[in-house]
């Protein structure tokens, strides 16, 4: 890790940050109720945050079991990723999204990657559309380009949220689809979790998401890097890390960061929040796939509840992607955290995925 003293480049970084967020961002760093907790502790960052009243945010968005509501109210989500490498991805992601409390969960995944995902589970919709450039020849790549977006185009109106990039895999034909599908999902007004190798594709090509509100990327440490590097041009500075989120979301338009780690902090430009409840030490892969299709359901629910309390100025100020990824992200820790409790050293993703019902309905019981 850089020390700010022996670098030029985080020294460029702090005065970039300072000179162009100024004392009028630096004072809406948001404190979204709770004890003050110093961030400097744990980032060594000049500035004070808090950590984010998760469970009042789970409480207030997350919607009750009404009889009268019919299916797809509780949200209709997709996940656009799954290719010949990866395939637990897409699946975390999209099971997650029902286990939380999504009426319907769908995958647009790669031809061979369908079958396997449809075998983890009855309850997904799998859709084998996208196509790998070695299975197609030069002179098909316009008709398929066209295919593909055809049949996401049939559905895209009916999500409210897509999850781009869970073990999409980076095949150049692959990601030319994927970006025109998620240029789709913004004329449509669909809002767009992007993780994963949907970060490499964005952090390659920022105009699919800059200026976007209803965009969230959810970087783990070298997605993060990546973007870091491509939008500030610097390396990361974890002694500013709220600065540095901030300036970075706003560099891209507003966009809301999720930036995961010890803590998870969150920025929207215009706010940063921290949650840090005690998660799980094991590391195994697919913790950020349930990750992404949680702040999918969460943030679609935080939407809906904005939408109804219009009339309630306080808030409607506030941003809904915000509160998706907050309850997200404590909700994925608790139930992380009853895993291990259970599991110990062999927790893996599906035993969390198992604990996510439980830890949602210590919050938010069901009746
Ligand atoms: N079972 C599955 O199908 C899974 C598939 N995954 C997919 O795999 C693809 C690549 O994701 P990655 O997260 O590996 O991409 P990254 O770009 O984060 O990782 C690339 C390389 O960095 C290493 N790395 C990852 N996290 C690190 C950390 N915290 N510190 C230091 N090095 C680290 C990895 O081992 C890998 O060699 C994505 O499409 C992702 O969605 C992952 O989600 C994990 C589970
Ligand atoms: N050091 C840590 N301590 C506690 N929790 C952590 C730590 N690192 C990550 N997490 C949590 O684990 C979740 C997944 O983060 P991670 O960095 O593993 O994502 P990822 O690399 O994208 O995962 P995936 O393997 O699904 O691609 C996040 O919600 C984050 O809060
Ligand atoms: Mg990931």
């Amino acid at each position: 890790m850089l020390k700010s003293s022996s670098s030029s480049i985080l020294r460029r970084q702090n005065f970039l940050i300072r000179t162009l967020l100024g004392s009028h961002y630096n004072n809406q760093i948001h404190i979204i109720n709770k004890p003050m907790q110093k961030l400097s502790a744990q980032f060594g960052s000049m500035t004070t945050t808090t950590e984010a009243d998760s469970d009042s945010i789970l409480r207030r968005i997350t919607p009750t079991l009404d009889p009268s509501r019919h299916k797809g109210q509780a949200g209709k989500v997709a996940v656009i990723g799954g290719c010949r490498e990866y395939t637990g991805a897409p699946y975390f992601a999209a099971i997650s999204a029902l286990k939380i409390g999504a009426d319907l969960s769908h995958v647009f995944c790669t031809k061979d990657a369908a079958p396997i995902i449809k075998s983890y589970s009855p309850e997904l919709i799998v859709h084998p559309i996208l196509e790998e450039s070695y299975s197609i020849r030069d002179e098909e790549r316009r008709s398929i380009l066209s295919k593909v977006l055809a049949e996401v185009g049939k559905w895209m109106e009916r999500f409210d949220c897509i999850v781009v990039g869970p073990g999409l895999g980076r095949d150049p034909f692959l990601l030319d689809c994927v970006s025109e599908i998620m240029k789709l999902a913004r004329r449509s007004n669909v809002p767009i979790v992007v993780d994963g190798d949907g970060l490499f594709l964005v952090t390659v090509n920022l105009d699919l998401v800059r200026g976007y509100h209803l965009a969230v990327l959810t970087p783990n440490v070298n997605e993060y890097k990546r973007l870091v590097q491509k939008v500030i041009g610097t390396e990361v500075n974890d002694q500013d890390a709220a600065e540095e989120l901030l300036y970075l979301a706003r560099g891209i338009g507003g966009t809301t960061v999720l930036r995961k780690g010890k803590s998870d902090l969150i920025s929207d430009g215009v706010t940063v929040n921290v949650v840090s409840i005690f998660g799980s030490p094991r590391r195994c892969g697919g913790q950020g796939d349930i990750l992404s299709g949680s702040v999918a359901v969460f943030s679609s629910w935080a939407r809906q509840c904005i939408s109804v309390a219009e009339s309630d100025s306080s808030t409607s100020r506030v941003n809904p992607m915000v509160l998706g990824c907050i309850a997200a992200s404590a909700l994925l820790r608790k139930a992380a955290s009853m895993a291990f409790q259970d599991k110990k050293r062999a927790t893996l993703t599906t035993d969390i995925i198992e604990y996510l019902g439980r830890s949602l309905e210590d919050i938010s019981p069901a009746s």
